[in-house]
This record gives structure tokens, C-alpha cells and sequence, in this order.
């Protein structure tokens, strides 16, 4: 192998490490509950937005972060060439980077509030962090047990989707709580995607993941119903009155839904052909959500 051969893999693995798409995941909410935000009282406060985006980015490395330390500790990535721990193989230093990252995050969180005289965003967010590390953390590990998806609806959904909303007002919303009924779901699909070439690995470390559980060719079959259920409802919601017309944009997620199912159904007991399958379907929560809340500010 040449030396340019070697770095360049080397960069492929630190990218698969760091996972950039994945972020959006925390962007998203934010965005979301914000446009709600705009839509019910025309009001969007850009500060308050951006250094809840900036916070939501950094809560979102430190779970990823210590992911990789807690996963480490039970051995569950002994295989994983692009864990941060494995290839910096200096467990420490992820460790203080995740807190360095939950710290800073936190701090944004806190401004927000002091602006404002009011604390309630930092009990919402403080529920979400909890919620990450029940997923992954000692005692709980709630995900080896195969109830991460509900942790990750709740955080990324009712829970984030209130915090950004009450961000900006002050206040509850209803409408916000439906809306995040689907940004919750299509975050829970890309986590539940996540786990289809990891059947061996989850199976040695006794990690009973929804797809260990359920087998891969089941799982394949839920999601085409997942997707479903995300444009289904918005479209329920638009013919109700709820939401308006323009958040029927979101079916421009439809090509990126359409690509998964294909993709899993075909190719969901090929650890190696399938392992992508999370980042497609980061693409269409990225782009059935982002529109979405374009439906809610045009
Ligand atoms: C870390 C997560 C998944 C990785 O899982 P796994 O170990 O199977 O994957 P690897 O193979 O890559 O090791 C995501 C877990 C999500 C969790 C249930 C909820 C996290 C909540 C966040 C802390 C909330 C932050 C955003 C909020 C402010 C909107
Ligand atoms: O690495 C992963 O597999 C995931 C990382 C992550 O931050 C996330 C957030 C929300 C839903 C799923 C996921 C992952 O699957």
C-alpha cells in the first residue's frame, strides 16, 4: 500500500468516526420547534437560535463522544475500526472531549435561560441528556436492552421539539407537540437503521437490539411503515386543517424514503451492503424535516 493509499483511508475512518451528516439529527428540532414557534406568534429570535443550534451540536457530540468510551467498555466495538477510542487509543481523552462538549453545550443552554430569566429550557434539555445516557451509560444501557428508540423519539421529539418552541415564546403549543410526533419517529428511524450490520457484534457483547430481537428481514419490512407514518400523518394533518398546505413540501423526503425501503429490503442480511442504510435514512429526516419547517415559516 502507498503512503497516500494509507492516509487516505486513514481520513475515511475519522470521517466514519465523526460522522458529519449525523448532525443535522440536532439541528433539525431546533429548526423545527423554531418555525412552529414563527408560524403561531411571528416572532424568531435569530440569537437565541443560533446558540441553541450551536448547543443542540455540541449535547450531540458529547452523547457520540461517550458513546464510544461507554461502548468500549464493554467491548461492543472490539471490531469497530472507526470508534474515536480505538483509533486515538486513548480512552481518557474522548472522555474529557465528550464532557468538554456537554460543558460548552450546556453553557449555551444556560445563556439562553439567563436572558431570560427562566429555567425551564434547562430542565427540558437536561431531561434529553438524561435520556442519552440512559441509552448507553452504566447502570442502564437501556439501549442493549433494545429501548434506545424510545429514548431517542422522546428526546428528539416532545422533549427537544418543546425546548426550541418555548425558546422563542415563552410558552407551550400544542401544534408544536403534534409536529414532533413526526420529527421524533423519522429521528427514531434513522437509530433504528443503525443497528441492521451489527446483528454479530450486538449478539457477542449481549446487545438485544430491536433488530437482534426482531431479525433483520422483519425489521426491513417495518420500514416502509415508518416512513409511512411520518408523510402519512403530515398529509392526515394538512387535509385536517392542522398543519398548513405548504408542509406537504416534506414529501420531498419521498425519493430518499422510496431509496431506503429498496435498499433494506434487498439488502438487509448483507452487513456489508446495508451498514450505509443509516445514512440514507439521515437523508430523508434531513430533508422531509427541513421542509417541513419551511411549510411552517412560508
Ligand atoms: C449515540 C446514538 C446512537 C449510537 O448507537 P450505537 O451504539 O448503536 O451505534 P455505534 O455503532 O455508532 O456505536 C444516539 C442515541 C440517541 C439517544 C437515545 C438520545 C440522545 C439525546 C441527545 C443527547 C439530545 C440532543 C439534542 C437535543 C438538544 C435536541
Ligand atoms: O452513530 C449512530 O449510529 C447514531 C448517532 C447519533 O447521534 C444518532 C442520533 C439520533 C438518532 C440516531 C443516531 C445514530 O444512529
Amino acid at each position: 500500500m502507498t503512503t497516500r493509499t494509507i492516509e487516505r483511508s486513514n481520513a475515511k475512518l475519522w470521517l466514519a468516526a465523526i460522522k458529519p451528516p449525523m448532525y443535522s439529527v440536532a439541528i433539525v428540532p431546533i429548526w423545527v420547534g423554531t418555525a412552529v414557534a414563527f408560524y403561531e406568534t411571528s416572532v424568531l429570535d435569530w440569537v437565541i437560535f443560533s446558540v441553541f443550534i450551536s448547543s443542540a451540536i455540541l449535547i450531540l457530540a458529547w452523547e457520540n463522544l461517550s458513546n464510544d468510551v461507554f461502548d468500549s467498555e464493554t467491548g461492543i466495538d472490539k471490531n469497530k475500526a472507526h470508534s474515536l477510542v480505538n483509533l486515538t487509543g486513548n480512552k481518557s481523552l474522548i472522555f474529557w472531549l465528550a464532557n468538554l462538549c456537554l460543558t460548552l453545550g450546556i453553557a449555551g443552554v444556560l445563556a439562553i435561560c439567563w436572558w431570560q430569566r427562566d429555567w425551564t429550557i434547562l430542565g427540558l434539555i437536561l431531561t434529553c441528556c438524561f435520556l442519552g445516557y440512559c441509552y448507553q451509560g452504566p447502570p442502564f444501557r437501556l439501549g442493549y436492552q433494545g429501548l434506545g428508540e424510545f429514548l431517542c423519539f422522546f428526546a428528539f421529539g416532545p422533549v427537544g421539539m418543546s425546548a426550541a418552541y418555548y425558546s422563542q415564546t415563552q410558552t407551550w403549543s400544542s401544534l408544536n407537540l403534534w409536529v414532533s410526533v413526526v420529527v421524533g419517529m423519522a429521528t427514531t428511524l434513522i437509530l433504528f437503521c443503525s443497528h441492521f450490520h451489527q446483528v454479530d457484534d450486538d449478539l457477542a457483547a449481549g446487545k438485544r437490539s430491536p433488530i437482534v430481537r426482531m431479525g433483520t428481514a422483519t425489521g426491513a419490512k417495518l420500514i416502509p411503515i415508518f416512513c409511512g407514518i411520518c408523510l402519512g400523518l403530515t398529509a392526515v394533518w394538512v387535509a385536517v386543517g392542522l398543519f398548513p398546505a405548504w408542509t406537504l413540501l416534506s414529501f420531498a423526503g419521498l425519493p430518499a424514503a422510496v431509496e431506503l425501503c429498496r435498499h433494506v429490503g434487498t439488502y438487509h442480511d448483507r452487513p456489508d451492503r446495508v451498514s450505509n442504510c443509516k445514512f440514507i435514512a439521515v437523508n430523508f429526516h434531513f430533508w422531509s424535516c427541513l421542509l417541513l419547517g419551511v411549510g411552517f415559516v412560508l
